[in-house]
């Protein structure tokens, strides 16, 4: 059995000329669910129609899917069709939840500051991004233009493309059934479908002369890709981990109920090359503890939210190029002999994660292409 197999991921995809529809990852072949399974939901464009079910459907459809890949109908090779972006995403939010990221973030952004602000272990800090420009993989990432920060104190930004674009490796959380306006979501597995990968593609420059005192804007929402591929929470019933202790205590509605943390190994290659391993299972804000945060404000999610936990870094591994060359101080190389500090137009960026019994997430890719 392939690890691709036991995770049975739910994508989108279309053959030329069909509709698209939705399907299950079965090693190196997609299932046709509308045609293993005669439902009509999976003959929809995107999940949500599916995702809003609930859990009691979601299962179902896995057990059902799970026996129609044994009998080997309905499944087509995957290089004979075309993945999209499997989600009509709703809302979008990032959060910042590695203890490492945003110490290393506070060093480099804000220096003579401390680095951790006085919030950041009280609650999961997030921002809301920009949902209609989230792509799927393979999808190409234009540079973006911007305003660049004056190079000396009190000057004038200068305008161009960003000479600082960075990756950041992330895991994403996607919403199925919905909460109500006023109210707060329940159990974590009853509202959050699967989990996917993002990149939450950054421009340095940009981002550090814009973001004050509102937080990321330009500098992130040109692009965020995430993996064609969704993982149902019950295929990662084996990677499940408590998430670290939290000092303070965070307040009652922030008290983890269940084990949500997942012991994921992320992967961040350039062109091929892996740069970085960051360890997902040490992230210090788990996802339960992000929805319960999102929802205790009585604001709701919806079918096809997208919360991302933020950039996963490690002590040794860093999810992003701003950490790994210290804010481009310190330049890494590739096999090629090329330097590098930031991305480079031409640079293919891809992410991938895997869980400790070898269930596979996917993949989420992009190549940078120049600026217009
Ligand atoms: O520390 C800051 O001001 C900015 C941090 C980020 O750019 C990271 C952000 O998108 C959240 C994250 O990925 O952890
Ligand atoms: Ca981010
Ligand atoms: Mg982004």
């Amino acid at each position: 059995m392939t690890p691709a197999r036991r995770g049975l991921p739910y994508g989108v995809f279309s053959r030329p000329g069909e509709p698209r529809r939705v399907g299950v990852r079965v090693g190196d072949q997609v299932l046709d669910l509308a045609a293993a399974l005669g439902d009509e939901v999976f003959a929809a464009p995107v999940l949500n129609p599916f995702m809003a079910l609930g859990r009691v459907a979601w299962r179902e459809a896995r057990e059902r899917a799970a026996e129609a890949a044994r009998t080997g109908d309905h499944l087509l090779p995957l290089d004979a069709v075309t993945l999209h972006l499997p989600i009509e995403v709703a809302d979008y939010v990032d959060f910042y939840a590695s203890l490492e990221h945003a110490t290393n973030l506070g060093r480099i952004l804000r220096p003579g500051e401390e680095p951790l602000k006085p919030n950041w272990r009280h609650l999961p800090v997030g921002y809301h991004g920009r949902s209609g420009t989230v792509v799927v993989s393979g999808t190409p990432i234009r540079r973006p233009c911007g305003q660049r920060p004056p190079s000396t104190p009190g000057g004038r930004p200068s305008f161009g493309p960003s000479l600082r674009l960075d990756l950041e490796a992330e895991v994403g959380f996607v919403v199925g059934t919905p909460t109500r306006l006023g109210e707060r979501a329940g159990a974590f597995e009853d509202h959050v479908f699967g989990v996917t990968l993002v990149n939450d593609w950054s421009a340095r420059d940009i981002q550090a002369w814009e973001y004050v005192p509102l937080g990321p804007f330009l500098g992130k929402s040109f692009a965020t890709s995430v993996s064609p591929w969704i993982t149902p929470l019950d295929a990662l019933e084996g990677a499940r981990v408590e998430g670290p202790p939290q000092e303070p205590e965070p307040p009652a509605y922030l008290r983890r109920a269940a084990p949500w943390g997942l012991d994921l190994a992320l992967r961040v290659q350039i062109n091929g090359e892996t740069v970085a391993e960051p360890p997902y299972r040490d992230m210090y804000w788990t996802p339960d503890q992000m929805l319960a945060h999102l929802t205790v404000n009585g604001a709701s999610v919806r079918t096809g939210d997208l919360f991302a936990s933020g950039t996963v870094s490690g002590p040794r591994d860093p999810g992003s190029l701003v950490e790994l060359t210290r804010n481009g101080a310190e330049p890494f190389k590739l096999a090629d002999g090329a330097a590098r500090t930031f991305l480079e137009d031409g640079d293919t960026v891809t992410l991938t994660a895997t869980t400790r019994d070898g269930i596979c997430l996917g993949e989420v890719s992009g190549t940078v292409v120049p600026a217009t």
